[in-house]
């Protein structure tokens, strides 16, 4: 289809695909390199002799993988016996141009970002001893540590807001909402890919920020968003989904939005979706989901922390939550594509009654990673991506957006960072979706 906008590529200097491309991203390979040599003894001690003697290969792969980026040599296959190796070749052999591979600065941005990670995963999960290793779990798990303060005071809000919901008026209702829907939303800021790995954290008192950072959502469908939640409370049997993202700070504020969801009653079940391996430096994997959890029950002093920890275990022993992982998520594929490449998740994703989409990488994935004018309706910009009612969460960190009227834009007027600083949000609701499902009145 000519008539679409093209997809962003570090081709276009100036663009933050270029920056990122030429910058940030070799930052991060560097780092995960200076990591083995650093832990060459642990991990020796780890996982044994043999592992240890597999670090030099791996660095070799890894400061190779960094030199073809650089200087912009084209992109190889895949290897390996992972179930994602041959899409991943599949959709590589889609970019050839006149018979010539891709290479990093001309392909869309979106398919090298994400390749880059794949790769990175690739030399792991080769090397044998290593495969489980999270070359990031370290990063991510300081964060988590460093922001055990605001994680505390969010707790011990969610528990008070929480203790009797039958006795909360309408109005506390949806403060409630917006409070735990702007701390999921602003807990955003803080990733690591876009610090490249740099400390991050939730230091001061969560909750006090959120009144100033309102003015900074751009689009703020909140409104239309608590209109569905008020209709899925009358409903039986509701399941929402969150597509998730980072770990720290970001997965304790959405699990205290699914906490409030389920414990008002407006969700039965909750699918959270995250990365079946590392990726995008700090988003959540099961082995951050588990470390999270024994955290906050370890945590000295912070009965809040253990309280939630031993009911959010126990949504998940009785099913009530489930966090599941797909490929899919670790593929570079918009998710226009997602009915045709990954149908049962597709389908899946359809028997949600609201899908909640975290953070910048997924809002590209949305976009299709698409240069739309800004002013482009945001439904019409996911391309008949419509498995259910979806609200994006986003804080703005890289440089496309749709839904966006002028009038809007013009209030980051004297911030010339304003798509990529993290420091503007949407909160885009799309409430069509693209089946009858079964009587929904929506
Ligand atoms: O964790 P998030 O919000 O998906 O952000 C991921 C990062 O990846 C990018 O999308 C590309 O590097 C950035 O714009 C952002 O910093
Ligand atoms: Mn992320």
């Amino acid at each position: 289809n000519t008539e679409l906008p093209d997809v962003l590529r570090g081709s276009y200097k100036g663009s933050f695909a270029y920056k990122t491309i030429s910058e940030r991203m070799p930052v991060i390979l560097t780092k995960v390199i200076d990591l083995f040599h650093r832990e060459k003894i642990n991990i020796g001690n780890q996982y044994g002799d043999a592992a240890k003697e597999k670090l030099k290969q791996i660095n070799g792969s890894l400061s190779e993988l960094k030199s073809t980026m650089q200087r912009n040599k084209p992109l190889q296959p895949l290897a390996g016996a992972a179930a994602d190796v041959p899409l991943w070749n599949r959709l590589l052999e889609e970019q050839w141009v006149d018979g010539e591979p891709p290479v990093w600065f001309d392909a869309p941005w979106l398919f090298v970002e994400c390749y880059m990670y794949r790769r990175v995963r690739e030399i792991l999960e080769n090397s044998g001893e290593l495969r489980d290793y999270d070359y990031f779990g370290q990063q991510k798990r300081d964060t988590l540590e460093a922001s055990i303060a605001a994680i505390e005071l969010l707790g011990e809000h969610l528990l008070e807001t929480v203790a009797d919901p039958a006795a909360l008026s309408g109005q506390q209702v949806k403060r409630a909402f917006s409070d735990f829907i702007g701390m999921s939303l602003w807990a955003n800021k803080n990733d690591l890919s876009i610090s490249a790995g740099a400390h991050v954290s939730q230091e001061a008192s969560p909750l006090v920020q959120l009144v100033e950072l309102n003015h900074r959502v751009l689009v703020n469908d909140s409104e239309q968003v608590f209109a569905q939640l008020r209709r899925l409370r009358d409903k039986r049997d509701v399941r929402i989904d969150i597509v998730m993202d980072n770990a720290g700070f970001e997965l304790f504020s959405d699990l205290c939005l699914a906490d409030l969801l389920t414990s008002l009653g407006i969700a039965q079940r909750m699918s959270l979706h995250i990365k079946a391996h590392p990726w995008y430096v700090s988003d959540t994997t099961p082995a951050d989901v588990r470390h999270t959890l024994q955290h906050m029950q370890s945590a000295d002093g912070k009965p809040a922390l253990r309280r939630l920890a031993e009911r959010w275990q126990g949504y998940l022993d009785a099913g009530t939550w489930v966090f599941e992982m797909d490929t899919f998520w670790t593929s570079p594929l918009p998710f226009s594509r997602m009915a045709s490449e990954a149908p049962e998740l597709y389908a899946h994703l359809q028997a949600a009654n609201l899908i909640i989409f975290k953070g910048d990488l997924n809002y590209r994935k949305l976009l299709g990673d698409r240069n739309w004018p800004h002013s482009t309706g945001f439904c019409a910009s996911l391309e008949g991506f419509h498995p259910a009612p979806l609200v994006a969460l986003r804080t703005m960190k890289a440089d496309l957006v749709s839904g966006l009227a002028p009038e809007r834009e013009a209030l980051t007027a004297g911030d010339p960072n304003w798509m990529v600083s993290g420091e503007w949000a949407l909160i885009q609701l799309c409430e069509c979706s693209d089946t009858a499902r079964g009587g929904d009145e929506l």
